[in-house]
Formats: structure tokens, sequence, C-alpha cells
């Protein structure tokens, strides 16, 4: 087992955990990760022959705080609707993990955590990120934790993303995947809306190459942008439509000023200006630019099928993992036609595979609302592996 230092010395489970394992985490890009910090939450109890083991992934921008609240914002954990007690992933019956992406920023090693080698923040210098690296440090977190298998692995979007990748790297030690709303690559769209943020995040002076940690002038105009320009993907023009159609914004100063808290005559006129103007500035408050680029780079370099000479199904080949995709039908960014040709893909390598795509109005983030089909389906799931 790995050797680690943990926050909470002899804790290991419980809330707001934090471990320092000593590694290394080698990485794609073929350098190495020494130390490797990660911060995770968990929920539930471990059962004795440690089989009741749920990892839940988390999207881009998301967090450990699955099921509590946010330390910055002190909203409520970001998938409550489906972790908790009564729901389908339930503390009282699962050990529920969750733990941020290394290259994230609420914990975990990334660029803004202290590289050892200079006792300062890393900034650029942090090596180059894949998704495999974030599900290979996951995987290190439960080596440390004792736990050979999970029982399953969840996630929506990019959390989908390490959903589908763990049973590729480690086929033994996970028996069911749930992945919803996501992709097994990344397409020249979805690459270009990620440009124009990492872009805008880059032409903001104050960004300074990343190395913007010592003064704590981040580049907010820039990241504020790029996930104005992001945000627009995680909706649907119907939602968008039905929420704020052509309707202006009353005038209440904040929210009419642009991410420089300026407006030189270009107010946010209309309600979805102002929405979006709200979004970005918010953003800003909890997630850091440098994290940003870093794990939309592993997204667009994500193509499960790549190593197999592009044939998706080889990827696959003799896994035992049951999986279940769902997909939304107005989600544009990862379309269910994506997810189809997962399934295709999985059907052909022999896997068992079951699919659904829900209706919903609220496009690729209707995954973090409220839906009463994808609880039942989760639920499902999960309970058809249990009764094996
Ligand atoms: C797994 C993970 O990825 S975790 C990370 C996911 N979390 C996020 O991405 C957080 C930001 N994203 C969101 O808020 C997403 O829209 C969702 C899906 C999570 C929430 O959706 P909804 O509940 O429908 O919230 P909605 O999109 O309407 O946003 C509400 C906010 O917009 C504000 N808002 C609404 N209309 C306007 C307007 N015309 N002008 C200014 N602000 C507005 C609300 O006041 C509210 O602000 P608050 O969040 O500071 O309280
Ligand atoms: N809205 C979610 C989904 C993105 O894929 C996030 O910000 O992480």
């Amino acid at each position: 087992m790995a050797s680690a230092s943990a926050s909470h010395s002899d804790a290991r489970f419980g809330l707001d955990r934090r471990v320092t394992l000593l590694g290394p985490l080698p990485l794609d890009c073929g350098a190495a990760l020494a130390p490797v910090e990660i911060a995770y939450e968990t929920y539930g109890s471990l059962n004795a022959d440690k089989s009741n083991a749920v990892l839940i992934c988390h999207a881009l921008t998301g967090d450990q705080y699955v099921a509590s609240s946010h330390p910055i914002t002190g909203k409520p954990g970001w998938w409550m609707r489906l972790v908790g007690t009564g729901k389908p992933v339930d503390p009282a019956r699962d050990f529920i993990i969750c733990a941020n992406v290394i290259g994230s920023c609420m914990g975990s090693s990334g660029p803004a955590t202290v590289n050892p080698a200079t006792g300062t923040p890393w900034g650029m210098d942090f090596p180059v990120l894949s998704i495999a690296d974030m599900v290979r440090a996951q995987a290190l977190l439960f080596d440390y934790l004792g736990i050979g298998t999970l029982a399953a692995v969840i996630g929506g979007s990019m959390g989908g993303m390490q959903a589908l990748s763990w049973p590729v790297l480690y086929p033994d030690r996970v028996r069911a995947a749930l992945v919803i709303a996501s992709t097994a690559r990344h397409s020249a769209q979805n690459i270009a809306f990620h440009e124009v943020g990492r872009q805008a995040i880059m032409a903001d002076p104050r960004w300074r190459k990343g190395a913007y940690y010592a003064d704590g002038d981040v580049p907010a105009s820039g990241l504020a942008v790029a996930r104005m320009a992001a945000h627009i993907t995680y909706l649907s023009e119907a939602g968008l439509t039905e929420k704020f159609g052509r309707r202006l914004q009353a005038r209440d100063g904040a929210a009419g000023a642009d991410c420089d808290g300026s407006s030189f005559g270009f107010d946010a006129d209309f309600q979805i200006q102002s929405y979006l103007r709200h979004q970005g500035i918010s953003f800003v408050d909890r997630f850091d630019a440098n994290s940003y680029l870093y794990i939309t780079r592993a997204m667009d370099y994500y193509d499960l099928a790549q190593p197999h000479d592009g044939v998706l199904a080889r990827a696959f080949m003799g896994t035992k993992t049951r999986f279940c995709l769902i997909s939304f039908d107005t989600d544009w960014l990862y379309p269910t036609a994506e997810s189809r040709r997962i399934v295709h893909a999985l059907n052909a390598a022999g896997a068992e595979a079951s699919f659904v795509e829900l209706s919903s109005p609220f496009g690729h983030d209707a995954f973090l609302l409220e839906c009463p089909e994808m609880n039942r389906i989760v639920d499902g799931f999960l309970r058809a592996g249990a009764n094996r």
C-alpha cells in the first residue's frame, strides 16, 4: 500500500478528509507526481467485507462536496438529489466516496498547491494531466483506504468520463459503472468551446502566465468569460427561451456591470446577459483559472478509443463490469448519439450494458437538476447489482 500521511491522523473515514500520498503517481505525460494530495468526503460506513464502496466522480468544476455544503459558497451538495438518506445512493447502505480530482482547486494536488521542489504554487509548472491520471489518483486513494473493488462508480459529464475509464483501467476493481450525460471522446465542437474559455483566461493581463497566486490578483475577467461561454453549452435553447426569452433585466447595479465591474454603456439589458454575468462572476469566487486550463485540456485530449487504434469496443474487451448509460434529449454538449455509440461498443465487447435517454428541457446540466426518472434508473441499476 502507498505510504501516506493523513490530515486527520488515524481517522480515514468521515467528512472533509485530506490525505498526502507519497506516490509517485506516473502520469500519461511521462512525468510523475509525488506527493499526491487528495481531498475527499465520505458518507456511510465501509462494511466488513468491503463490498459497498461507491465512488462518485465530479464534473469539470465540481468538487468533493457531493452531499455536504460547499465551504466557499455555502450551497448544498451538488448531487444531494441523488446522494443521501433515502436516495438512490444511500449512506445507510453504501460507503460513498467523492474525491476532488487532481488538477482541481478544492484541496487535491493542482496548479494552486505547493510544488515541493520550489516551495511555491506550481502554476504552469504543474504537469500535464489526463482523465486517466485523475482516475489513477483515485485508485491510489482506494489503495490507501484498503478498498480493492468498487461496488459502483457513478459520474455525470466529466465525472462520466472517469466512470467510463475506471473499468478500462481497472477491469477487476469495479463491478458497475453509471455514466450520465457523458462521452467517450471530446468532439471538435467540445474542444472549440473550451478553447474560447482558455483564450479568455490567457488574454486577461492578470493571468501573467499563471503566476498570480502571490498577490491574489487573479484573472477574474478571463475566468468569468470562460465560464459564461461554457455555461451556454450546459443549457438548451428551449430552456433559455422559457427561462429568459427576450425579457429585459431590471437595473440594479451589480447585474448591469460587466465582469470588471464597469459597463461602458454596454449594460446587461437582457435577463440572459445579466444571468450569464452572474454565473461568470460567482464562478470566480470558487474556482481557480489555472485549474480550469488544466482540466479543460484533459477533457479535450480524452478519447478512450485512441490507444486502441480508434476502435472503442477494444477498450472494453473482456470487461466484467455492468454499465448503465443515461443521456438527456436536449444535451447538445454530449448528445444521445454519443451515448448510443458507447453502448454499441460495449455490446460489441460483450459487456452488459443498459441505456436510457431521458427527456428534459434543461440541456446538459439536467443531470444536476431534479429528475425523478434518473433517480429511479440509478436506484434500479444499483439495487440489481446488490441482488446478485
Ligand atoms: C457535478 C458538478 O459539476 S458540480 C458543479 C455544478 N455546479 C455548477 O455548475 C454551479 C453553477 N451552475 C448552476 O448553477 C447550474 O445552472 C445548475 C444546473 C447547477 C443550477 O441550475 P438552477 O438551479 O436552474 O439555477 P440557475 O441556472 O437558474 O442559476 C441560479 C442563479 O442565477 C441567478 N439568476 C437567475 N436569473 C438571473 C438574472 N436575470 N440575472 C442575474 N442572476 C440571475 C440566481 O439568482 C441564482 O443565483 P445564485 O446561484 O447565486 O443563488
Ligand atoms: N455544470 C457542470 C457540468 C460541466 O460539465 C460543471 O460546471 O462542472
